[in-house]
């Protein structure tokens, strides 16, 4: 049976995040993946030059198409831009009463630069992170969604704890990609019971573009594909890792994670 997910996300014509990376994730899983585009970003891998959204009603119509049609497995969100977006975005997934799904709150990219405005933060937290399955939030995402400051892991799990209570996720993973380096390959997982950590040797590069939207999709892949949240999660930090382990060097700054690394041939 052909599994199915939605990415509700923004382009990156870098092709190293957003939409692009999810589709690529999608595929590499053996998923098929559809797409409702949020925003258009003119971005490579020195930086974004230029945003422009789409319209509401477009988005709207993006999922009414899929979801109408298709019966879909498992849906993650990612960029969303703005609030209109962001009531737009919860309206159509409580229509079809998606379930498996993965909010990465896309706020603030590695480099540290808000990405959405603050009217979009607050309707994220209202909206879309109480009936997420999960939450992936970076170090920073996870310091606004908190209000804690976080720099060591002891930190990262009080943040943790603190979205889980404050927003009513069901599970946090907070990413730690933006830590200080020999923690940047570590994530800390909380359900409200247990605090588990998902911890990966740091890799030495500066080619990680992508590696959020890349582990948010991996997830939502494996949703699709009806592993349980847990095994997700454990199976998409190993593609996350492989895929960052297998970068692409390619443009002047910070290059992406290499998808396809499973389909090179070793010569
Ligand atoms: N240099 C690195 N070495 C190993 N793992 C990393 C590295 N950078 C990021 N990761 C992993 O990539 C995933 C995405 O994390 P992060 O980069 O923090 O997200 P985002 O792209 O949203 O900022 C996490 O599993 C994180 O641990
Ligand atoms: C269109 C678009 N969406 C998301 C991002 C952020 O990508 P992410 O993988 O979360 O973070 P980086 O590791 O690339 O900072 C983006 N840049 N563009």
């Amino acid at each position: 049976m052909t599994q199915i997910a939605l990415t509700i996300a923004g382009s990156d014509s870098g092709g190293g995040a957003g939409i692009q990376a999810d589709l690529k994730t999608f595929a590499l899983h053996c998923v098929h993946g559809t797409s409702a585009l949020t925003c258009v970003t003119a971005q490579n891998t020195l930086g974004v030059t230029q945003v422009e959204a789409m319209t509401v009603s477009m988005v709207k119509a993006q999922i009414e198409a899929v979801g109408s049609d298709f019966t879909v497995n498992s849906v993650k969100t990612g960029m969303l831009l703005h609030g209109e977006i962001i009531e737009g975005v919860a309206e159509s997934i409580n229509k079809f009463g998606f379930s498996k799904l993965v909010v990465d709150p896309v706020m603030v990219s590695r480099a540290g630069v808000q990405l959405i405005d603050d009217d979009a933060i607050a309707l994220l937290t209202k909206l879309l992170i109480p009936q997420a399955a999960i939450v992936t939030p970076n170090r920073y995402e996870a310091e606004i969604l908190s209000g804690l400051t976080i720099n060591t892991i002891e930190e990262v799990k009080q943040a943790a704890v603190a979205i889980y209570e404050r927003l009513g996720a069901k599970v946090v993973l907070v990413k730690g990609g933006g830590l200080l380096n020999s923690h940047r390959g570590t994530d800390i997982w909380y359900d409200g019971t247990e605090l588990k950590i998902l911890s990966e040797k740091a890799i030495e590069t500066s080619n990680t573009h992508g590696t959020g939207c890349t582990l948010s999709a991996a997830i939502c892949a494996n949703l699709a594909l009806e592993q349980d949240l847990w095994s997700s999660v454990i199976a998409a930090k190993k593609y996350v890792t492989a895929a960052l382990k297998n970068f692409l060097n390619i443009g002047a700054g910070n290059g992406p994670v290499g998808h396809f690394f499973p389909l090179i041939k070793k010569i």
